[in-house]
């Protein structure tokens, strides 16, 4: 893989400007986003003025009034991509992943075995943008029958992992779901837990640098605060180090719970979403599910009500967490073992999946010790 040599007079002939930067092909990362010269901490590495920014309201007309209101505007865009052949978007794909880029990562794209041995987190998100996307391109493929689902599919996951939230004064009339947006060159950032922020003026979107960096450093963006459960589902990777990251214990207490016990837990919004993560033994979520299974309901009441913190319970609630940990534990051992015994899919898909259920392994196993 390489970069086109024409892609950079492309974008900034587009008004496109980088700032001590340039696109390099990076092992395992496709295309990032590297120092060409120090950078130092607040300044604009990448602007990209309003005029090249794609939006719902720069899709052509004749592919909106067709597609709005059945349509999600992510499946409109993607529409715009699949069906694009002018010269301007010839250029733009150079830099675009290939299909076998995305399927190596993208879930979407797995065969359904693998798809079923995702972490509980991944597979919530994965079951939403499933149900989006075969709403959209049922109605896109209807309207223009010559594009194939596959085709769709990769522009669909294309726009999915590379559009931005349009945070522009305009945009907040729209609903969030419809403030997305394509930049060229800006959609080139890898991600990191921490990186460069992107911020919007009157004249455009600059990506501004966070820290100081040298020359020949990646320059990454922050895509937000996503666990590695998260990056995978939408974006096809996951971090080695990764300060947000977090695991989902649903699966392990939600059986616990009887009827009643779910019942009141949803009255209250705290059914579901039991996160464990480095910085405390279960969330607060988790330590008001756990003490609706150890805790008379007077008690629970009270701490739920935060007027008692807990403290005199906290022994029992800690057992109790230990026992689930381990029943996840439980559930890694087995997921790994099927992940081990999977004749399908890529070796890449496999050793991503491995990867994640041996990173929520050494989480569970951290704070087990921590709890002992
Ligand atoms: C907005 S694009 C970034 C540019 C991309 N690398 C490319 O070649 O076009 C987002 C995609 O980049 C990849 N990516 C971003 N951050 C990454 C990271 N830290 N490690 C590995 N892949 C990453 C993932 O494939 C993700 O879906």
């Amino acid at each position: 893989m390489s970069i086109d040599e024409a892609f950079l007079p492309w974008a900034e002939a587009k008004g496109v400007k980088l700032n001590g930067v340039e696109p390099q092909v990076l092992p395992g990362r496709g295309i990032g986003i590297v120092a060409t010269q120090n950078i130092r901490a607040n300044d604009v590495v990448l602007s990209v003025p309003l005029k090249s920014v794609r939006t719902i309201d720069t899709v052509p007309k004749a592919i909106t009034q067709v597609l709005l209101p059945g349509v999600s505007v992510q499946g409109i865009l993607a529409a715009q991509i699949a069906l694009d052949e002018t010269d301007d978007f010839t250029m733009w794909r150079t830099v675009l992943p290939t299909r076998e880029d995305l399927e190596a990562g993208v879930p979407m794209m797995w065969p359904k075995e693998l798809q079923d041995l995702l972490p509980r987190r991944a597979k919530d998100l994965l079951e939403k943008h499933t149900t989006t996307f075969r709403r959209d391109a049922d109605f896109v493929l209807k309207a223009f029958p010559d594009l194939t689902r596959d085709d769709y599919l990769y522009s669909w996951v294309l726009v999915n992992t590379r559009t931005f939230y349009n945070s522009m004064p305009k945009m907040k009339t729209y609903a969030q779901a419809d403030r997305l947006m394509c930049m060229p060159a800006a959609d080139l950032f890898n991600h990191a837990d921490q990186g460069c922020q992107l911020s919007y003026s009157a004249l455009g979107y600059n990506i501004v640098a966070n820290r100081a960096y040298f020359a020949g450093e990646e320059v990454y963006l922050s895509y937000g605060s996503h666990s590695n459960d998260f990056l995978l589902a939408e974006y096809g990777f996951i971090l080695d180090t990764n300060r947000w990251d977090e695991v989902y214990l649903d699966d392990v207490i939600l059986p616990r719970l009887n009827r009643t016990q779910r019942d009141d837990l949803k009255s209250v919004d705290f059914l579901g979403r039991y996160a464990l993560d480095d910085q405390t033994l279960g969330c607060h979520r988790t330590q008001v599910a756990l003490r609706m299974l150890c805790c008379t309901p007077r008690q629970w009441q009270r701490f739920f009500d935060g007027e008692d913190d807990g403290s005199t319970s906290q022994v029992d609630v800690d057992d109790l967490l230990r026992m689930v940990l381990n029943d996840l534990l439980d559930i890694v051992g087995e997921t790994l073992l099927k992940v081990d015994e999977a004749d399908v899919g890529l070796d890449g898909q496999r050793e991503l999946l491995r990867r994640r259920w041996q990173q929520t392994e050494t989480m569970v196993r951290r704070t087990i010790e921590q709890l002992e």
